[in-house]
């Protein structure tokens, strides 16, 4: 997409009110000629050249009146200006956090955190900027071509010299495009990976703190640091340097008017009237020629802004990014649920009777590795335990089955019916999950546990009980009403999961997918958990990614990992006889559990 249909397809957005404020900032640059006229007669009446007389006590007042129109033009300009740039800005972010939100969760952004906020901030501002100062030209092409007509009326050699810096201004920043593009591609680059490395900063003390890297970061970061500064460097020095050719170029204008001023005015030909005119209008026209030189620079790095908002579509239509959508400004929101449900492509609520997966394959584009062809039935309230070495492809299965991850071949069939985007499909009540490392925010525990959800006291009781962690709320000093710190980082491991498995429970789902949900806990409480959900949930179907006994024993089917295939699979006394995998797992397990409990 051209950065012109981007821009306009924004600016279509809300036309009334670009066209409410380009006529108001047309006004505004327009209304100078009117001054400038009065001006020139003032000066003509005192020196005798005037055709017709209006008085001084007329000119004034004429005077004062224009000047106040010229403050409502200029109040209703700013105006119009906020309110449309707040829209179109709002449009962008609103687009893209809606595309980010819907993308396969484990590849929602392809860049940091820290970068993306950078994008939704600086990139976005950039193209309202762009946007904004469109209306300018428009103005300043009207007040040219107005004045043009009145100073060519009374002298046209002089007319030129007036018009020829912007000619110069247009020329010089054509020249200077690709290098200014490169630049500030680059300064933004650099702020990006500078951002970037302070939410990894911030976001990783611990681990920084006991790995002792502190001196290693603070020289990574002075390196990224030094490398914006020297981009930011070379973006500003274009760009002022460009300045100074837009004021130069219109500097010496002046000089050329005054010189030929001078001669025209010895031979009688320009009155005292025209000379005022002349540099009365020269005074905006030479505004007017800077704040064009700024529109086309804020195009050109509005190029650079659309492009890297676009790259975090991953892929995706870039005009997923200017669609036209209501903000809600005012009034009440849509219920969100609603919303989601309408643009998921429909939740229909299913009892889970069977789940199966057809020749489902993703690989990671980075390593080629992941899964491939994998062929799984679930049954109605069975519980099903895939195992398999480090590396072997457990967590990329059951994220590609949740949507996490974009299937790239294969089949998911929800009760026969093929699931097409499993992302929308596999959320509650359809089925609920347990990642790896939980994420908890920094908020009471209570609402980590519901995040949002309406659910009464006593399906809250039972999920904490189906969780384990009743005692640890008993504990805690505001009970579920104790804020967990970022992070959850007031919990321990264990309770950090079992808090991940309450929020899961307090779904009350069909399936229910936990991705090594037991790592941080004691095998006492491991089988707890187990012999807890098997009777509090008689009838849910669960999908566990384990290599423990406690969730091994209790397996219906097991099924063996490796290198991104099913080797084998089957229950546990038939695979503790046919696969040497799953016998060096036990085995190995035993080992682990036993440390486990030291
Ligand atoms: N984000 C990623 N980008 C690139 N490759 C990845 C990514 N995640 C996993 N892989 C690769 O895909 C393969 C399967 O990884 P996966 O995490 O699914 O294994 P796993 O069996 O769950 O391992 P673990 O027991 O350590 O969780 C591995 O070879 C891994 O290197």
């Amino acid at each position: 997409m051209t950065t012109f249909r981007f821009l306009w397809k924004l600016v279509s957005y809300r036309k009334v009110l670009y066209m409410l404020n380009a006529l108001a900032w047309s006004l505004i640059y327009l209304a100078p000629i009117v001054p400038g006229l009065l001006t020139k007669q003032f000066f003509d009446e005192l020196s005798g050249h005037a055709s017709y007389t209006l008085g001084l006590g007329s000119l004034l007042t004429l005077l004062l009146m224009a000047a106040l129109a010229r403050v409502s033009f200029v109040l209703f300009g700013f105006v119009t200006d906020v309110q449309f740039r707040f829209r179109i800005g709002a449009l962008l972010r609103r687009n893209l956090l809606r595309h980010v939100l819907k993308e396969p969760g484990a590849r929602a952004i392809p860049v940091s955190p820290g970068e993306a906020i950078s994008s939704f901030r600086d990139d976005v501002d950039q193209v309202e900027e762009s946007v904004s100062w469109s209306v300018d030209v428009l103005g300043f092409l009207v007040f040219a071509a107005v004045s043009c007509v009145l100073l060519m009326r009374i002298d046209a050699q002089m007319t030129l010299w007036v018009f020829l810096p912007l000619i110069l201004v247009v020329s010089a920043a054509q020249l200077s495009t690709a290098l200014l593009q490169k630049y500030r591609a680059a300064s933004r680059e650099a702020t990006s990976q500078v951002t970037g490395a302070i939410s990894e900063m911030f976001s990783t003390v611990q681990s920084i703190q006991v790995a002792g890297a502190e001196d290693r970061m603070i020289r990574r970061f002075r390196k990224l640091s030094d490398e914006r500064r020297q981009a930011m460097l070379k973006d500003t020095l274009l760009t002022t340097s460009l300045d100074s050719i837009f004021s130069n170029a219109v500097n010496l204008g002046t000089g050329l008017i005054l010189l030929l001023a001078a001669e025209s005015m010895r031979t009688g030909e320009f009155t005292v009237g025209d000379f005022a005119l002349f540099v009365y209008y020269l005074s905006f026209v030479t505004q007017f020629i800077q704040n064009f030189g700024k529109f086309i620079t804020y195009f050109k790095v509005s190029t650079v802004a659309k492009n890297r908002l676009m790259s975090l579509l991953q892929g995706a239509d870039p005009q997923l990014l200017t669609e036209h959508h209501p903000l809600y400004l005012r009034g009440k929101l849509p219920d969100p649920q609603e919303d989601s449900h309408t643009a998921g492509g429909g939740v229909e609520a299913g009892r889970l009777e069977r789940l199966d997966l057809d020749g489902l394959t993703y690989m990671h584009p980075e390593t080629g590795r992941g899964i491939h062809g994998v062929n799984l039935s679930l049954e109605r309230g069975s519980f099903t335990v895939v195992t398999g070495r480090v590396g072997s492809g457990k967590t990329t299965l059951v994220r590609t089955l949740l949507g996490l991850l974009p299937k790239q071949e294969g089949d998911i069939r929800w009760n026969g019916r093929p699931i097409a985007d499993p992302g929308t499909h596999f959320i509650p009540p359809h089925s609920a999950y347990t990642p790896q490392i939980p994420r908890l925010y920094s908020d009471t525990l209570r609402n980590n546990i519901l995040l949002g959800l309406n659910a009464d006291e006593e399906r809250m009781e039972r999920a904490i009980r189906s969780a384990v962690l009743e005692d640890d709320v008993e504990r805690l000093p505001d009970g579920l009403g104790t804020v967990i710190g970022p992070r959850g980082v007031k919990l321990s491991g264990g309770q950090a999961q079992r808090s991940a498995a309450a929020r899961m429970f307090v779904r009350e789902a069909e399936l229910l997918v936990f991705d090594d949900l037991s790592s941080a806990l004691d095998v006492d409480t491991e089988s707890k958990l187990w012999d807890r959900l098997a009777e509090l949930r008689a009838g849910t179907t669960c999908l566990v990614v384990s290599h423990r006994k406690a969730a091994l024993s209790r397996a219906d089917r097991i099924i063996v990992m490796n290198q991104g295939r099913i080797e084998a699979e089957g229950t546990l006394e038939e695979l503790l006889v046919t696969s040497e995998e799953l016998r060096s797992i036990w085995y190995g397990s035993e080992d682990r559990d036993s440390d486990s409990r030291k």
